[in-house]
C-alpha cells in the first residue's frame, strides 16, 4: 500500500538509528524532517525546552497526550528514571502502530505503555486502568483545540496533585487561545511561557509550562 509520512520517518530511523540507542532515534528523525520532510514533532530547539523540563520535574509518571510518531514519547522516555512510567494516548491506529515500533527500536517498552484511543475517553479511566495515583508532569500536544477540555478533564478526575507539571507545546503555532486563556487567568496554576521555533522552521512557537497549585 502507499506510504504515509509516518511510514516513511520510521523506515528512515530504522535505516539510520542504532536500536536501544533512544538518543539516535531522535537525532534519526530530526535529521529526517529536517532534510527530508517537515513533520509535526515537538523538534530539536523545543525538545531541548521539554528535556529541561523533565529533568527539573524527574516524574514518577507522566502522560503525553498525541503520541504521533513517537517523538517526543522517546525524547521524554529517554529522560526517565528505570521505575518511572510513560502513558502515551494515540487516537490514530495507523500512527500508533508506527509510533509503537519507534518506541520499541528506542528501547524504552519498559517504561512507556501507549493507549490507543481518544483522549476524552481514556482520561476518566487513568486513575483505574493504571492505577494511576496522580501524574507528576502532562505533555500536551494533541489537536490544539482539545488542550482546555482534556485539562479541565485531568483537574475533574483528580489526575493532578499539588506541583503536577503541564507543558503544552504550540500555544503560538497554531495557537492554543481558549487554553492560554484560562490557564493564565486561573489561580489554580502558575504558568511561564518558554519562548522557541516551529520545529525545523523559522517561525515563532513556544511551550507553556504551567504548575497545579491544588
Ligand atoms: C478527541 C480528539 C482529542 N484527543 C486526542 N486523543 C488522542 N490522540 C489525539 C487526540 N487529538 C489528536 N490526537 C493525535 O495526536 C496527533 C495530532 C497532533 C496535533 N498537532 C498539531 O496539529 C500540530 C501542528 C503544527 C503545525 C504548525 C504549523 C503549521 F503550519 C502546521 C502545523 C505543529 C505542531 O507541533 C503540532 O503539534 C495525531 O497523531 C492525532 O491522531
Ligand atoms: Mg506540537
Amino acid at each position: 500500500t502507499r506510504t504515509s509520512k509516518p511510514k516513511r520517518i520510521l523506515a528512515y530511523v530504522e535505516k539510520h538509528a542504532v536500536p536501544g540507542d533512544a538518543e539516535s532515534v531522535v537525532n534519526a528523525i530530526d535529521a529526517y524532517c529536517s532534510r527530508v520532510e517537515w513533520a509535526m514533532n515537538v523538534g530539536s530547539d523545543k525538545g531541548k525546552i521539554l528535556d529541561r523540563v523533565v529533568s527539573e520535574t524527574d516524574p514518577d509518571t507522566v502522560l503525553e497526550l498525541g503520541t504521533y510518531c513517537g517523538y517526543s514519547t522517546v525524547r521524554i522516555g529517554r529522560l526517565l528514571r528505570p521505575e518511572a512510567r510513560l502513558v502515551t494516548i494515540e487516537m490514530n491506529p495507523d500512527n500508533a502502530k508506527i509510533a509503537k515500533q519507534i518506541i520499541a527500536l528506542a528501547g524504552l517498552n519498559s517504561k512507556i505503555e501507549m493507549l490507543v484511543g481518544s483522549s476524552s475517553d481514556l482520561i476518566p479511566q487513568l486513575k483505574k486502568k493504571l492505577d494511576m495515583k496522580t501524574l507528576d508532569l502532562v505533555f500536551l500536544d494533541h489537536w490544539k483545540i482539545f488542550y482546555l477540555p482534556d485539562t479541565r478533564c485531568l483537574e475533574e478526575t483528580g489526575l493532578l496533585h499539588k506541583g503536577t507539571v503541564l507543558l503544552a507545546d504550540n500555544v503560538v503555532c497554531p495557537g492554543t487561545p481558549e487554553y492560554l486563556k484560562y490557564i493564565r487567568n486561573s489561580s489554580r496554576y502558575r504558568s511561564e511561557y518558554f519562548p522557541s521555533r516551529l520545529e525545523y522552521l523559522q517561525v515563532e512557537d513556544g511551550l507553556e509550562k504551567s504548575v497545579f497549585l491544588g
